[in-house]
């Protein structure tokens, strides 16, 4: 698993050996500015880690302490449920939201359990037939409708569908933009409320799935989806593909959420359950000598 972050976090790793590609006991604290900006720490966050150590040469455990409590936030404990269980997948458009639910639909096979796909980005036909193909390719039954029809009707078929053949899995799909800002609040909203009165309870997670390359510039558009529907939880797409795992921590610090999955590749089993310990070892292997 440790192995999986590695890969994620390796462009991140080689921006941090620009500027310090020695590994070292203690790193004084004007160069762990450096580091952690290179590595796409927001400035205001490192402010407030540095700010938090006391000795001007920080050693491992310390950073590691500050680093952990800004991943602290909001352990997600899966409700209560009938089955199925229900996932809703928002976020913009390309931030990954059709690879994720390909992954994620692989991550409950792979644990022997069913799951049916809803097509509810019903805005553009790209979505359905993208979400099509992947619903072939991993053999899962998909409920879907034509361009321009009602999202939330697709959903609450999906969730029947599944009902009726015990699947544990529903994952639906949304759109990542309507016309208006408002018209896409209101469709999350009305989807929420058709899920659950498909199936009391559900969705049982809003996942907000965050183009990772995107680094910290991502945190406002997040924060406005958390505004329009209370998400649950993150998932971090393309960590393979940037030099910005450091956004991860001011990610989850600003928007005070579990982060759930990162995606690490563009296969169906490119998705690594978070750990914090194990990131956090990922992150800080490449600049500080191994803790005796
Ligand atoms: N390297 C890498 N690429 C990824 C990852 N996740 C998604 N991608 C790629 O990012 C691109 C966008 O992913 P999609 O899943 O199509 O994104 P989407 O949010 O559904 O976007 P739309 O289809 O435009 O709504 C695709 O080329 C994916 O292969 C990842 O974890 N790593």
């Amino acid at each position: 698993m440790l192995g999986f972050f590695k890969k994620g976090l390796q462009k991140t790793a080689e921006a941090m050996k620009s500027v310090a590609p020695k590994k070292r006991k203690r790193i004084p604290k004007d160069e762990l500015e450096d580091i952690l900006l290179e590595a796409d720490v927001e400035y205001d966050l490192i402010e407030i880690i540095l700010r938090e150590l006391y000795a001007d040469d920080v050693t491992r455990d310390q950073l590691e302490s500050k680093l952990m409590a800004t991943l602290a936030w909001a352990n997600y404990e899966k409700p209560e449920h009938e089955k199925p269980f229900v996932d809703l997948i928002i976020g913009v458009n390309g931030a990954g939201k059709t690879t994720t639910i390909a992954k994620l639909t692989q991550h409950y096979m792979n644990a022997g359990e069913r799951v049916l796909l809803g097509a509810s980005d019903t805005f553009r036909a790209a979505a359905i037939e993208q979400l099509t193909r992947w619903a072939d390719r991993l053999g899962v039954p998909i409920v879907s409708s034509r361009q321009g029809h009602d999202p939330s009707a697709v959903a609450y078929d999906a969730i029947e569908s599944a009902k009726a053949r015990g699947f544990e899995h529903v994952i639906i799909d949304t759109a990542g933009r309507l016309h208006t800002q408002t018209n896409l609040s209101e469709e999350l909203k009305k989807i929420v409320r058709i899920c659950d009165k498909a199936h009391a309870g559900a969705p049982h997670r809003k996942i907000l799935i965050i183009d990772g390359t995107q680094g910290n510039s991502a945190i406002a558009q997040a924060k406005a989806f958390n505004e329009m529907v209370d998400v649950d939880g993150i998932i971090i797409t393309k960590l393979d593909g940037t030099a910005k795992g450091g956004s991860i921590f001011s990610i989850a610090y600003a928007l005070r959420l579990p982060i759930f999955f990162v995606g690490v590749g563009e296969q169906p089993d490119d998705l690594v359950p978070f750990n914090k310990f194990e990131f956090i070892d990922g992150f800080l292997d490449p600049i500080f000598e191994a803790e005796a």
